[in-house]
């Protein structure tokens, strides 16, 4: 045979191959998928019982996905009203099938399990970031760090933090002092929220890293294309995540190495409480810093009958002392729980003040009945804050907490499910496998429960008026026994520093809520800025 007679006769038996393959791999493919299809077939029929909006083969309704951040948010609240009937409602994004919950009875299955923990699939994305901390882990290391770090935020640790809380109050009320006309005060929020003189300088660039490892973490979980680690990892994105990463966890690192050199010096634990409790079980449960636990069940930031003899200690350092064992927990975990508190820390309280200021701005009968409480408080005096201070401010809390009900800083609280469930507001069911979503935002502007949902009210937390409300009507914690950890550390700083604004200026917004452009990429903010104007108060208060 000829050389080229030989070529071609190569030439057609590779073709011949080729066309083997793709003929077998059809096939097999419709047969995976067909096997692939019958195995959830539970899970489509459940899941057809469930109202949802249409959606398209393979891709489900992620085409609702495109756009910006602020017309994602819209476009999923615009939806989620039109079964404003529905106490459950599912979306498919591709494979996955998503419900979200609006029922506060539904919201309490989820919420108060001890076996609905595992945190939804989405998570996974914070992962090379926030590694296996409290945010995410699951399991009984969730179990083991979340019962060592929970006494870290007892009311008597928090208090010790008073001074630091108004030091970096008095550090924001001066830089404010410098503005003049319209300004975005989220700007100044998110460096108060989570810096102290030693990290200020790193502050700010650790603050704008989080802001844009939240973008990309929220294009991945609303962009199919990008979910996939093998796809995102060949995308720009995964070059900027890294770089984000290598200036938040330099950050974490940082602090980590001062407190063990403190510690190494043998210098005393910056947190210690030399008061011991008795034996017996006691709570320290105060009113207005203790929700997100509802009746019934043990409140972990509370509970003193772990503590026995042993002294209390501040996160950072009772990490480093258990790790002076080896045994409780490693270096790497110790990280891995400083990135997830100083994320969860941060983000939240900036933009949950933000709104809060914003809301005052609008509202200004309402601000002045806040600077009347304050008033009444602290006279003429310039004094800082005390703890007893933060318990009179009843009505400056009911604004706070009207404004978690209506902008929660975490929108949405997302759970897989690892057994099917029946809805108790509805007796549908919810297959395993399903990833759960507690709506936060809707379900605090339900009409059924909040008569006016969309009007700002602060009187919508009056003893009286909250007495009859479902437990878990009102959940910007999250609630139960993966609820926020820093939930009382989170009231008390911002009481310390609302109240340090407001003694100082006058706040004064020129939108009103019903433009505020919303975008709920992790952590809800307005897209706009959170724009405000700000006038001394005629009694101007030394800062
Ligand atoms: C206004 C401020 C805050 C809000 C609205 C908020 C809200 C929440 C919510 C809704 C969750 C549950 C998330 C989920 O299950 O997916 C959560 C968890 C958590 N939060 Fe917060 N948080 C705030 C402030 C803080 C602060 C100041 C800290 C720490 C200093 C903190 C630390 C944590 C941690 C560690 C978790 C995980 C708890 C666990 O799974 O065991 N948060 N937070």
């Amino acid at each position: 045979m000829s050389y080229a007679a030989a070529e071609t006769v190569a030439a057609s038996s590779t073709w011949a191959a080729t066309n083997l393959f793709y003929v077998l791999l059809v096939p097999a493919l419709l047969l995976w998928y067909t096997y692939w299809r019958m195995s959830r077939r539970h899970m489509y029929e459940l899941a057809e019982k469930i109202a949802g909006p249409p959606g398209y083969p393979l891709i489900g309704n992620a085409l609702e996905f495109t756009g910006g951040s602020d017309e994602i948010f819209k476009n999923i609240m615009k939806r989620s009203f039109e079964f404003k009937n529905e106490t459950a409602v599912r979306i498919w994004i591709g494979p996955r099938l998503l419900v979200f919950l609006y029922d506060p009875r539904d919201v309490e299955l989820i919420l108060s399990s001890h076996v609905h923990i595992d945190k939804a699939e989405e998570y996974r994305f914070f992962k090379p970031w926030l590694g296996d901390g409290l945010l995410i882990s699951t399991g009984q290391k969730w179990r083991s760090h979340r019962k060592l770090i929970a006494p870290t935020f007892h009311l008597n640790v928090l208090k010790s933090f008073i001074d630091l809380f108004n030091a970096n109050s008095r550090a924001v009320v001066n830089k404010l002092k410098k503005e003049s006309g319209e300004f975005d005060c989220h700007d100044y929020m998110k460096t108060a929220m989570g810096v102290n003189k030693n990290t200020q300088d790193s502050g700010f660039e650790y603050a704008m890293a989080v802001m844009k490892m939240c973008d990309i973490l929220h294009l991945r979980h609303t962009k199919i294309w990008l979910r996939p680690d093998l796809l995102f990892n060949f995308t720009q994105y995964a070059k900027v995540q890294n770089k984000l990463l290598s200036i938040i966890h330099g950050l974490t690192t940082k602090v980590i190495k001062r407190k063990k050199e403190e510690f190494k010096s043998g210098k005393k634990p910056s947190i210690l409480e030399t008061e011991v409790t008795t034996k017996d079980t006691k709570t320290t449960s105060v009113e207005g810093l203790s929700f997100g636990q509802s009746a019934g069940l043990k409140d972990d930031l509370d509970v003193d009958e772990d503590v026995g003899q042993k002294k209390r200690l501040a996160f950072l350092d009772l990490l480093l002392e258990s790790a002076q064992g080896g045994i409780v927990i490693s270096d790497t975990e110790i990280k891995e729980q400083v990135d997830t508190i100083m994320f969860e820390g941060h983000d939240t309280t900036a933009a949950g003040s933000s709104f809060f200021l914003s809301l005052m701005g609008i509202h200004q009968d309402i601000q002045a009945k806040v600077v009347e409480e304050l008033d009444q408080i602290f006279g003429d005096s310039d004094r800082p804050a005390t703890f007893q201070d933060t318990l009179e401010m009843k009505y400056l809390e009911r604004c706070l907490m009207e404004t978690l009900r209506m902008f929660p800083p975490v929108p949405i609280i997302a759970r897989h499910l690892n057994q099917d469930i029946t809805l108790p507001s509805s007796g549908k069911k919810v297959p395993a496998g399903t990833t759960v979503v507690i709506g936060t935002y809707k379900l605090h502007r339900s009409e059924s429960i909040y008569p006016n949902p969309d009007k700002f009210d602060p009187d919508n937390f009056l003893p009286e008026r909250s007495a009859n409300r479902h437990y878990y009507a009102f959940v910007p914690f999250s609630a139960g026994p993966r609820s926020c950890v820093g939930r009382k550390y989170a009231m008390l700083k911002l009481k310390i520093i609302l109240s340090t604004i407001l003694r100082n200026f006058r706040v004064i917004s020129d939108l009103k809520e019903e433009d505020f452009k919303l975008q709920a990429d992790i952590i809800l903010k307005r897209a706009e800025g959170f724009k405000v104007r700000l006038e001394p108060r005629k009694r101007l208060v030394k800062a």
